[in-house]
């Protein structure tokens, strides 16, 4: 089997990897400092806590988003209701304006 080529690395909080794994989270929202991913990119996903691989994925969408743009669309994706996403979502970053949506398959 030829072994996977990652074109980068990305890092979840613990709490988010049984709903990446069943395939309920499919996006996940950035600031600026991680926008530099782009379509196609294959990363490899571990936890932010201690940097355990868990899983692979593809990147198949990149848009920048206002925070005042986030709707029940985005909270599905998160597999949140829109309230807990904005909650979740200022509670990492505190006031944000501007984010950046990257929607992901599993490989
Ligand atoms: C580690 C980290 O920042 N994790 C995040 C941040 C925003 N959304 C998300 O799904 N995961």
């Amino acid at each position: 089997m030829t072994p996977l080529t990652y074109d980068g690395k990305i890092t979840f909080f613990e709490r988010f990897e049984a709903d990446i794994l069943s395939g309920a989270k499919t996006i996940t929202l950035r600031d600026e400092s991680e926008s530099h991913f782009r379509v196609g990119d294959r990363l490899s996903v571990s936890t932010f806590e201690t940097g355990r691989h868990f899983c692979d994925i593809q990147v198949v969408r990149v848009e920048e988003l206002a925070f005042e743009a986030l709707n029940s669309r985005h909270a599905v994706q998160e597999n949140m209701t829109l309230e807990q996403l904005k909650a979740v979502i200022t509670e990492i970053y505190g006031e944000i304006d501007t984010l950046y949506l990257i929607e992901y398959r599993l490989l």
